[in-house]
């Protein structure tokens, strides 16, 4: 029998909502990058709904984690002090969206490095993204940071990765070696963590 393909477009008019939907959406066998990413970038940010979430460190990006995806995604607030950002890094072959709830992030996208990198890395585009915009990114598409550029505003976004993981490699753009991390969050469901370590931030 013929099939209709249902092409919704949701609207999460809040963060809970839009939680309860990516929910719905990750547990069909197949889930469509453009449709996550459009949910995410129709939910419009407010303060009120994600504060309790958004710890900031005096050094660096922070990780903290909202929701889990019963398994199969991580949805996380990142915090970004003024100045912070992240080194050059791959995300594990996991799909990443991006959203922007306060401020302006700048993006940066590099391509892989040869097998025996030893030389800069190419820079393939860069990009700043702002409140509400959604962006995505996975390995093949390449690797980026991510930098609030701003001395006077901080930044705080909404990242999704799906499948989760909680190690990456990252990138030196002189030399294009690479170096697995470990992440970890600094806080959970609101609650403060006790170890806490984000990707160490180049200075370049
Ligand atoms: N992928 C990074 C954040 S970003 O710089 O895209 C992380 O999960 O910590
Ligand atoms: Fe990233």
């Amino acid at each position: 029998m013929e099939q209709l393909v249902q092409t919704e477009m949701w609207k999460a008019r809040s963060l809970e909502e839009l939680v309860r939907i990516l929910h719905r959406l990750f547990a069909e066998d197949k889930v469509s990058v453009e449709e996550v990413q459009a949910l995410m970038e129709s939910y419009e940010s407010n303060p009120d709904e994600w504060l309790q979430y958004a710890q900031f460190d005096q050094y660096r990006y922070t990780r903290n984690l909202v929701d889990n995806g019963n398994g199969k995604f991580n949805l996380m607030i990142l915090c970004w002090g003024e100045g912070h950002g992240s080194s050059i890094h791959d995300h594990t072959d996991s799909h990443c969206f991006m959203k922007i709830l306060q401020g302006n992030l700048k993006e940066t996208l590099f391509e892989w490095p040869e097998k025996k990198g030893n030389g800069e890395m190419t820079k393939k585009s860069e990009r700043v993204l702002r409140e509400n915009q959604c962006a995505y990114i996975n390995d093949s598409i390449g690797l980026h940071r991510v930098e609030n550029i701003s001395h006077t505003e901080t930044a705080v976004s909404l990242h999704l990765y799906s499948p989760p993981f909680d190690s990456c490699n990252t990138f030196d753009q002189r030399t294009g070696h690479k170096h697995k991390v470990k992440m970890t969050f600094y806080s959970q469901f609101g609650e403060r963590t006790h170890c806490a370590t984000a990707m160490p931030q180049e200075n370049n």
